[in-house]
């Protein structure tokens, strides 16, 4: 019997394809970095079709590492970063343009003219977001008003929009499909989260064209098949959700009040809120967490988009370390950073401060300085990033007594246990890291009937650590006054 699930995790930095078992245990793994394009400061965008041809790529290796083939597989589930915009032809699949990522500012100016219109209020009601370069509906004008012909196109209905999921499925459906889920939805601006409908007036305030949208899902649904040539056999698309929502899932985080972090380029805390929209006061955002038999799980998420990404620069940037777990080792070697602080506003500013035109600062730096304070401040500025965050919820709505961590990061010690002690709560790491890829396995195997219900998934949860709060408070809210100090310094709004 076909009982192995394949999920695609369509990340900033690469591409994956995990094939689970019925257990929730990873069997067979592929995985792709891909080319990020930096064409100017603030600008960053993918080439679609390599995303394409890396993922087909990886599910290849996958099956291939897990020694099975497609007709093993029950089902697909997708889980992609979110926000990426694509628009393509819909004749001949050709995107017009590279898509612009989640992290690109170039329309920050745009945001701030529309920010002047004085309907944030109205917008956060509607979509639970706020006016920020970080959402596609800024993306998706940019890109019509600056190819040429492009509005025009998209009038006619020549042309669709999707962010990362969309786009893998058309690709995967052979054209048959342009869908999305809810999740995926959520972070466009343009759907209402309250009906669970892309909005005519959010598209005339944005000035999208409707026909350019794609039919909107639940999270685990019917989402077509993976056409047959590709893979060897037909495969059921059966989940969507993107990437921090599937996290949410992964870490079976169905009750209202659980909260889980990932650490992979950028931070996201996703706390669970339950079936009612809640507005935070605290600039966080609200998100559908799962949309399941046509009900929507609402989740409060405090976004940063610097996190994986800062230990990346010391890498490919500043060329301090060789490999991303160098830091661990670098952190380790001293004592404290000596009053060094670096505030990673490579690309503005996420929640609670959402400046996008603020940028970097490394700061406090003397004579004594080295290698070590540099590396060290980095992993430092994330667990700072996370307490401001967790501050926030905390006044939303109470604060959290545990975490659950995820991601690429979380596989050093050394800043997991930092963030125990910035938090002073302690801070469970689950058996399986890839909790995203997982997630949306779990919902692919629910809708093909794999798992009974989320008390099954939750069931299959193991915590592989605990890392208890250690260090000194005093020296740890001292430190913590410092990072907001600094912060202060990079501020412009
Ligand atoms: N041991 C480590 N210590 C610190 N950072 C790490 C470590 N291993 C990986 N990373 C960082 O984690 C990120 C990769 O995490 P991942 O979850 O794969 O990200 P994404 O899904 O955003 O592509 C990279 O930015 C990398 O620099
Ligand atoms: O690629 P990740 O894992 O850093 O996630 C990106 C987020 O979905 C952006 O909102």
């Amino acid at each position: 019997m076909a009982d192995y699930l394949l999920a695609i995790d369509q990340g900033t930095t690469s591409s994956r394809a995990i094939v689970f078992d019925r257990a929730g245990q990873p069997v067979g793994s592929g995985q792709k970095e891909f080319e990020q394009h930096y064409p100017e400061a603030g600008w960053v965008e993918h080439d679609a079709k390599v995303i394409w041809r890396d993922t087909l790529q990886v599910c290849r290796e996958a099956l291939q590492a897990a020694g099975i083939d497609a007709a093993d597989v029950a089902a697909c589930g997708i889980t992609n970063q979110r926000e990426t915009t694509v628009i393509w032809d819909r004749a001949t699949g050709e995107p017009i343009a590279r898509a612009i990522v989640w992290q690109d500012r170039r329309t920050s100016a745009v945001c701030q003219t529309l920010r002047e219109r004085g309907r944030g209020e109205w917008l956060a009601e509607r979509t639970g977001l706020l006016l920020d370069p970080y959402f596609s509906a800024t993306k998706i004008a940019w890109l019509l008003d600056q190819v040429p012909g492009a509005r025009a196109r998209a009038e006619a209905g020549e042309l669709a929009f999707g962010t990362i999921d969309t786009w893998l499925m058309w690709n995967l459906t052979d054209g048959q499909r342009h869908v999305t889920d809810a999740t995926n939805a959520s972070r466009t601006l343009l759907f209402n989260i309250r009906t669970q409908q892309w909005d005519d007036e959010l598209l005339e305030f944005f000035n999208v064209p409707r026909a350019l949208l794609p039919e909107v899902l639940d999270s685990a649904a019917d989402f077509g098949h993976i056409e047959s040539s590709l893979l060897g056999a037909p495969i059921p698309i059966g989940a969507v959700l993107g990437d921090q929502q599937a996290a949410t899932v992964g870490q079976a985080c169905f009750q209202p009040g659980m909260v889980k972090s990932t650490y992979g380029t950028g931070c996201f805390v996703v706390l669970n809120v339950g079936e009612q929209f809640v507005r935070s006061d605290n600039r966080l955002l609200t998100t559908v967490a799962y949309r399941l038999n046509g009900k929507t799980t609402y989740a409060l998420e405090g976004s940063i988009f610097v996190a994986g990404a800062a230990v990346q620069w010391l890498r490919d940037s500043l060329k301090l370390i060789g490999h991303a777990a160098d830091t661990e080792k670098l952190a380790r070697s001293v004592e404290s950073t000596d009053g060094v602080y670096l505030v990673p506003a490579f690309t503005g500013l996420g929640a609670p401060y959402w400046d996008p035109d603020a940028r970097g600062a490394l700061i406090g730096l003397t004579r004594a300085s080295g290698f070590a304070e540099i590396a060290r401040a980095a992993l430092e500025s994330v667990c700072y990033q996370t307490r401001d965050l967790l501050d926030a919820m905390a006044q939303d709505a109470g604060a959290p007594r545990s975490l659950c961590v995820d991601g690429g990061m979380v596989a050093n010690d050394w800043l997991v246990q930092y963030l125990a002690d910035t938090l002073r709560i302690p801070i469970d790491r689950p058996q399986v890291l890839e909790t995203t890829a997982l997630g949306v396995a779990y919902f692919a195997g629910l809708q093909v009937g794999l798992y009974k219900n989320l008390d099954e998934i939750a069931e299959g949860w193991q915590r592989q650590a605990r890392f208890e709060p250690g260090r000194d408070e005093v020296k740890m809210q001292r430190r913590y006054d410092g990072w907001k100090a600094a912060v202060e310094r990079v501020l412009t709004n």
